[in-house]
């Protein structure tokens, strides 16, 4: 099975401004980045990284400066067999749950991700297309059915964390133990626990 993490190389995580400056933003990224090709070798898989432009990274590198959606259309394209596509800010991502993901049955594997986007799909059929962004898994699931192909959805915590806002930080360090919450305890960033509430800061803030 191929298997492709899709990387936003340049400005990643803008979400995040608000409590990573750019050079930061491009580092967390990239140490999420590592968790993730980390699992998947661990999962007995080879990963690829799609990324939007040259990457140095310890993986084989695709470059397509296209749309997330075009640039993974692409590649399902050009495979007659099954492909799977591991976002790369999935930092809590083990081998265990990818071999979940990979060894599920159906012709549309998908793991959603909070906010109906998807966080992981392993694709068997060679007419389904992805369309990302917005309420993606909802629409991944009407791009199956119109295709006549049946979804399985992968129930994870682990792969329904995709890092995208502050408050994602929270679930980092609370389950983290690989680079990305290495990176952000090394950085300042920790959980502050008042009103009922917890809360990612920074040590500065
Ligand atoms: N190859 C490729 N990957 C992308 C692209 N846009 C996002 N990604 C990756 O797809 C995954 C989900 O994307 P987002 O959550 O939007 O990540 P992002 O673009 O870094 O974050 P924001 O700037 O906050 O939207 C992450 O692994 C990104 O690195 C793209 O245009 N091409
Ligand atoms: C890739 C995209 O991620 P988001 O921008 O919603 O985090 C999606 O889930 O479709």
């Amino acid at each position: 099975m191929r298997v492709v993490v899709p990387f936003a190389a340049e400005n990643p995580k803008t979400r995040l401004s608000g409590v990573l400056d750019a050079d930061e933003r491009a580092a967390f990224a990239r140490a999420m980045l590592a968790d993730v090709l980390d699992a998947v070798r661990n999962a007995g898989r080879t990963p690829t990284v799609l990324a939007t432009a040259p990457v140095d990274v310890d993986a084989s590198v695709r470059v397509d400066d296209r749309s997330l959606t075009t640039a993974v259309n692409a590649v399902l394209d050009e495979d007659d067999g099954s492909v799977a596509v591991v976002m790369a800010d999935l930092p809590l991502v083990t081998s265990a749950v990818l071999d979940r993901l990979f060894d599920a049955d159906g012709d549309v594997v998908i793991a959603p991700g909070r906010g109906a986007g998807t966080n992981a799909l392993v694709v068997r059929d060679d007419e389904f297309h992805t369309d990302f962004h917005g309420a993606s898994y909802l629409d991944h699931r009407e791009a199956a059915a119109a295709v006549g192909a049946e979804v399985t959805v992968v129930d994870s915590h682990r792969l329904a964390t995709d890092v995208d806002e502050r408050a994602d930080l929270v679930e980092v360090l609370v389950h983290g133990d690989g680079r990305a919450a290495t990176w952000l305890a090394n950085n300042g960033v920790r959980i502050e626990r008042g009103n009922g509430r917890v809360n990612a800061v920074r040590v500065d803030d």
